[in-house]
């Protein structure tokens, strides 16, 4: 089936057969504690087993071609019998001659209508549920492939992907399939039923169906293939560059690039308006053929029809049958050269949803997960290394470390060390190549995460990103993401200790108080409290803070590391961040792990590491505090 079927073939989760993510919910998309015992039984298979046949996933189009064919049908008869009945009527017949004709007139009136209605009725809801499916099974796939796995598309093509790509799926069942069904039975019928009356006259109509519905098409194909694939990824480019200059146009304006940004957008632009032109052209030309191919038809079935009625073949009153069914039965072959061009392009946007369907995943869900403990701690990570899909090297090497109850850990260390790769691995977003990590390690009930699906670990470690995404609704609805049957005393409990209450007090509107879209109404640190805030009220048993101050003024960093550092004490936390300052104030994290290039090169205490003058983290603390001296000399 080829693309076709790569599309189709991974329609898994569709029709509520895996309600996988329904529970998750806050920045890692994970449920509250409350909700989370983590002992209830996974209902839902594991995805990359469960790939429902094309059969049960392709519209069923029967129906709509026999009703498409019927109303066509009742075109032609319609053409042909008014012929007849005009051509009859002329004779001066009693009237009761003209009743046969007369009600058959009425008849193929009113089915053509009738039948053409249902047969839109019945073909759109079928295709619109295919579409509604592969929809669904595009959001489901990209909820499993992100974070880790996304990088792989860019946002605006991805956009593309989903909604024009996935709405040219519906031209290849409505465009191409349908009306090529219902072309070819009716020009069979058509041709037969004509050469019943005069044969010279069905074999002219069968030679001009053909041309203009099998030759006339292949022409267009053979043009305009290459013009209809390419439109896809055209739109895609073109989605891609939009999206790309609108969020970046702050940094473009300053950086005086937003000129060229510009212009390359103003080529994908024009690179696609050339192939639409391309793709009208030839769709002018099919027409005009069509057309053409419809007058010499009609032109020879009418000397068909003359030397007939001159032999005798044809009674004289016939002759309007047969000139006038061809002009009717073109109308089935008339949009076919359209309908080719329909299918190329939906075969490339079909080639590009398959692309994001059959992504490797970066996380493989187990056969049968098993139930999470009700107490899941300590938590231990032992020689844990983990790669991006198509990486050449781990990102993370043999790293090992405990969380037990209320222990809060720091990871330290340059830009790329893996520090993020650590949080993604042990939330399961992405996928380990070596080592364990053992919930309610040493216990009667120890579980391997990979052993359990990866929606009940984050039910158990949840993150608060750097990038935390804030929705664009009210202060209110942003934290109850992380619960929602939360009362305003737990909101503002969850406010306070993130320190934002004060500021939020002072708000006219309050818990209500509308934040912008990404959060766009509140600043950096007040964004960055927002979801410390919902984290916090997730209450999740390991809370992961990745980078929590990063983007954040110096000052506004420190201040927010000191009082998160503050809202988790007595929470099991992992913090990572390249900023130490936070750190050196007594008792603020029990462990600090180095890491460097996905390795722990160094481990242990605060005081104990930065007394050394050998160690990494005692120069890591020198340089960083050289560098504030020198920003504080640049800010007098
Ligand atoms: N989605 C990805 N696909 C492939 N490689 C990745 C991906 N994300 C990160 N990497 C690579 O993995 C390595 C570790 O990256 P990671 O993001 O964990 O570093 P980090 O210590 O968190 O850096 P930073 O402090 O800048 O956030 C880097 O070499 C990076 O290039």
């Amino acid at each position: 089936m080829g693309t076709e079927g790569g599309v189709v073939r991974d329609y898994r989760t569709a029709n509520g057969e895996n309600p996988a993510h329904e529970g998750r919910q806050s920045d890692n998309r994970a449920a509250p504690r409350s909700t989370h015992p983590g002992s209830r039984p996974r209902n839902h298979p594991p995805e990359s087993n469960h790939r429902p046949s094309p059969a049960r996933s392709a519209p069923r189009l029967g129906p709509a071609t026999t009703l498409g064919t019927a109303a066509l049908l009742s075109a032609v008869a319609l053409m042909a019998t008014s012929g007849y009945l005009i051509s009859y009527a002329s004779e001066m017949p009693p009237v009761l001659y003209l009743m046969m004709a007369v009600t058959a007139v009425r008849a193929f009136g009113i089915g053509r209508s009738v039948f053409r209605y249902a047969e839109r009725l019945v073909s759109h809801d079928a295709v619109l549920r295919t579409l509604g499916t592969i929809r669904t099974a595009v959001y489901a796939r990209l909820e499993q492939l992100a974070p880790a796995g996304l990088p792989a598309f860019r946002r605006g093509d991805l956009l593309s992907r989903l909604v024009a790509d996935v709405d040219a799926v519906q031209d290849h069942y409505l465009r191409w399939r349908l009306p090529a069904s219902i072309a070819a039975a009716v020009s069979v019928v058509s041709a037969v039923g004509l050469g019943l009356f005069l044969p010279a006259a069905g074999a002219v109509l069968a030679v001009g169906l053909l041309l203009a519905g099998a030759v006339v098409p292949a022409v267009a194909a053979r043009l305009s293939g290459r013009t209809e694939r390419r439109q896809a990824p055209a739109r895609g480019e073109l989605a891609n560059t939009v999206v790309d200059t609108f969020t970046g146009t702050a940094e473009l304006t300053v950086a005086g690039a937003l000129p060229r940004r510009l212009a390359a957008v103003r080529a994908a632009d024009a690179d696609l308006t050339a192939l639409a032109g391309r793709s009208a052209a030839t769709t002018a030309l099919g027409a005009g053929l069509v057309a053409l191919l419809t007058g010499l038809t009609v032109t020879a079935a009418a000397a068909a029809g003359l030397r007939g009625v001159a032999s005798g073949a044809l009674a004289p009153v016939c002759l309007a049958v047969v000139v006038l069914t061809p002009l009717a039965a073109f109308e089935a072959v008339a949009g076919m050269p359209l309908a080719v061009q329909a299918r190329e392009r939906s075969r490339a946007a079909r080639a590009r949803l398959a692309d994001v369907l059959e992504a490797p995943l970066p996380v493989a869900e187990p056969a049968a997960p098993v139930p999470l403990p009700a107490e899941p701690l300590p938590i231990a990570v032992r020689g844990l290394s983990a790669r991006y899909p198509g990486g050449e090297r781990d990102a993370l090497s043999d790293v090992s470390l405990t969380l037990s109850a209320g222990r809060r850990i720091a990871v330290v260390g340059p830009s790329g060390s893996g520090k993020s790769t650590l949080a993604l691995t042990l939330l399961r977003f992405l996928d380990r190549t070596a080592g364990t990590v053992t919930l309610a390690d040493g216990c009667p009930q120890a579980v391997d995460s990979a052993r359990a699906s990866s929606d009940d670990v984050r039910r158990v470690i949840g993150l608060c990103a750097q990038d935390a995404h804030v929705f664009d609704s009210s202060l209110r609805e942003n934290l109850r993401l992380a619960r929602p049957g939360a009362t305003d005393e737990e909101l503002r409990a969850a406010l306070a200790s993130a320190r934002l209450l004060d500021w939020a007090d002072t708000l006219p509107a309050g818990l209500d108080t509308m934040v912008g879209e990404h959060g766009g109404r509140l600043s950096g640190g007040q964004r960055q409290r927002l979801a410390l805030a919902r984290a916090l009220l997730a209450d999740f048993p390991v809370l992961v803070l990745d980078e929590p101050a990063e983007h954040l003024d110096l000052p506004t960093a420190d201040a927010l590391t000191a009082d998160l550092l503050a809202a988790t004490a007595g929470r099991t936390t992992l913090l990572i961040t390249h900023r130490l300052a936070g750190l050196a104030a007594p008792g603020a994290v029990d462990e600090i792990l180095v890491l460097d290039r996905g390795r722990v090169v160094e481990r242990g205490g605060w005081a104990d590491l930065t007394a050394d003058p050998g160690s990494r983290l005692h120069a890591m603390w020198q340089r960083e505090q050289e560098a504030d001296g020198l920003l504080l000399l640049d800010a007098r």
